[in-house]
């Protein structure tokens, strides 16, 4: 006697489709509880069958039992996320992005998330699926509800993203708690604070313009910033330590560090629950807890070493004594890790596409450099803060390579957590449940926001209009400038607390450069292939070097 192999099937099935109606239910974080139930459920029904037909399985039912169970449960979860069963079935998007999330795996993996995504959004709209229970929404709208101040608190994908044996960092932060830590990071962005800063970002540009002078032939102009911010960074936030400028590189790797994290996280957080997952075994993960190794250590060598001067350390710890309870230094810790990712990378490659960009067009290249002899004569002054506001032209070009390139292109989700968050954007329900994408670089090159030519660099897009003889004959040309659509540093509470010392730490980098040499692409550099190249790590990235020749000038 053997189990009866159709009433066995049967079971498996039915099985199969009480179980995605649990998976539908319920929200796991991690990997365990699912794979029990992956286990118990077909055990279950093996098991029912048995005892119905009162026989031992043999080894082929118990082989047909699984099978049909995850070929059933397979079946019915494609099935429901492609059908008008599903909330986000009345939002267009590539047929893979709707059944699985390998889709979003996929277009990181490539590098090229941001233009993935603005094909998408040519193709389909302003509001795109782009997973099963995920949208990206290119439109202002998206702007202010989705970030906006009443607007939606960040997902998983951040939670994947953090040490989780540490407490959250500022950026996994929502509500309350976010506003509470972002008042002390807020005390580090101040007028008087960012004072504090100039002249650590002046000594460590004299010193890159040293070092780099040095060199016999072409620069890597995208590394040398990038030890030049480090150091900066070690300055500003932990009262010094990279010396990455001083070695001529990155002796403890802390660069690769980053480059492993970026891309293992670009991947794994797709999918929270592998990232949560691969946490917590031993082997996999090494290469993301280094970061958050890294960052702890060097925050707490600060604690201990104590306060040189008002650094950021010294307003996240609250040395001042201005709020009613110090924060706890478990707390203040992860942050430490935070700020050697949000204060590294993003200014460096701002300030390494500027670059591209001049050198890119002589024309711009020869204006700014005449208002900068025009402000600053013979380089005097170069370094007063205090008189960058007439450098009008140089404000239009970081606004228009942060517009072009946006350092962080793609930004992460944030989620309609409940039913009240719920809301309507661009006319449509948006579902509890789903995670909504507002993409910088798709909304930046849109041209119902920026025209003309939303896809070309044309700085003077942010100066006011030259009056000419021309136009008092024709018609202005229409132009659009939507600043709502401009979100380089984000936006709403969450937004980028750095910001105001990103572009003051861009202008005196670029105005001391360009006061010292000249710049021009190295022999046989090719810009398309190189501005091709910008990937998108959560942070945009060159996969090649920015090779110069200086003149000293
Ligand atoms: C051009 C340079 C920079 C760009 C383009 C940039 C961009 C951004 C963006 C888009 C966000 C939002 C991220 C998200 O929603 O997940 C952000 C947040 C943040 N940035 Fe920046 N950033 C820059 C420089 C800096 C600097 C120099 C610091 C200094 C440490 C910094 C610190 C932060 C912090 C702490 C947050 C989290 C704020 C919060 O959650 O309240 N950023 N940045």
């Amino acid at each position: 006697m053997s189990l009866d192999l159709v009433s066995t099937l049967q079971l498996a099935g039915c099985s199969a489709l009480i179980s995605h109606a649990i998976f539908k239910r319920i929200n796991f974080t991690s990997m365990g509880i699912p794979i029990a139930l992956l286990i118990v459920f077909p055990t279950l029904s093996l098991t029912a069958s048995s005892y119905i037909d009162n026989v031992p399985p043999t080894f082929f039912s118990v082989l047909a039992n699984f099978t049909f169970y995850y070929l059933c449960l397979s079946v019915s979860i494609l099935a429901y996320r492609l059908s008008p069963l599903h909330p986000l079935y009345a939002f267009p998007g590539p047929r893979l992005a709707r059944v699985s999330k390998l889709y979003g795996v996929w277009a990181s993996a490539t590098g090229k998330q941001h233009r993935i995504l603005k094909s998408l959004h040519d193709k389909y709209g302003p509001v795109v699926r782009t997973g099963p229970n995920e949208l990206s929404i290119a439109d202002v709208d998206g702007v202010f509800k989705v970030l906006g101040a009443n607007g939606l608190p960040k997902g998983e994908f951040y939670d994947s993203r953090s040490d989780p044996h540490s407490p959250n960092n500022i950026v996994n932060l929502s509500g309350d708690e976010h506003a509470n830590r972002r008042r002390v990071w807020n005390r580090g962005f101040s007028t008087e604070s960012l004072r504090e800063y100039e002249d650590m970002i002046a000594r460590r540009a004299e010193l890159l313009i040293d070092k780099i002078g040095a060199i016999d032939g072409p620069v890597d102009l995208g590394l040398w910033l990038s030890y030049f911010q480090f150091d900066f960074m070690g300055d500003m936030a932990f009262s010094g330590g990279f010396e990455m400028l001083r070695a001529g590189g990155d002796e403890e790797g802390i660069r690769q560090v980053l480059c492993d994290y970026f891309h293992v996280a670009a991947l794994t957080s797709h999918v929270p629950w592998v990232a949560k997952t691969l946490a917590h075994l031993p082997v996999l993960p090494e290469r993301m807890m280094k970061l958050f190794t890294f960052g702890a250590e060097r925050a707490s060598r600060r604690i201990k070493n104590g306060s040189l001067k008002k650094d950021l350390w010294y307003h996240l710890t609250d040395e001042a004594g201005l709020e009613r309870e110090k924060p706890p230094v478990s707390n203040v810790i992860p942050d430490g890790a935070l700020a050697i990712v949000a204060g590294g990378d993003t200014t460096a490659r701002a300030i390494s596409n500027l670059f591209f960009a001049i050198v890119s067009h002589p024309a711009h290249y020869e204006r700014l450099k005449n208002e900068l002899e025009t402000v600053f004569p013979a380089g005097d002054g170069i370094t007063d803060v205090g008189r960058y506001s007439e450098l009008k032209f140089l404000d239009a070009l970081i606004s228009e390579t942060l517009r072009m390139y946006p350092p962080v292109p793609t930004n992460g989700p944030r989620r309609v957590s409940d039913a009240s968050k719920a809301r309507v954007i661009c006319d449509k329900f948006v579902p509890e449940g789903t995670e909504i994408y507002v993409p910088p670089y798709v909304i930046h090159r849109d041209a119902r926001y920026f025209s003309p030519s939303p896809n070309d660099f044309i700085p003077e897009r942010w100066l006011p209009r030259e009056k000419t003889s021309q136009d008092a004959k024709s018609p202005a040309p229409t132009s659009v400038l939507n600043t709502a659509a401009y979100i380089p540093f984000s936006y709403g509470p969450q937004n980028c607390v750095g910001r105001n010392l990103a572009r003051t730490e861009i202008k005196m980098v670029v105005a001391l450069l360009l006061s010292r040499f000249d710049f021009r692409f190295a022999d046989g550099f090719d810009e398309k292939v190189w501005e091709d190249s910008l990937c998108d790590y959560f942070i945009m990235h060159p996969d090649l070097p920015l090779l110069v020749t200086l003149t000293r000038r």
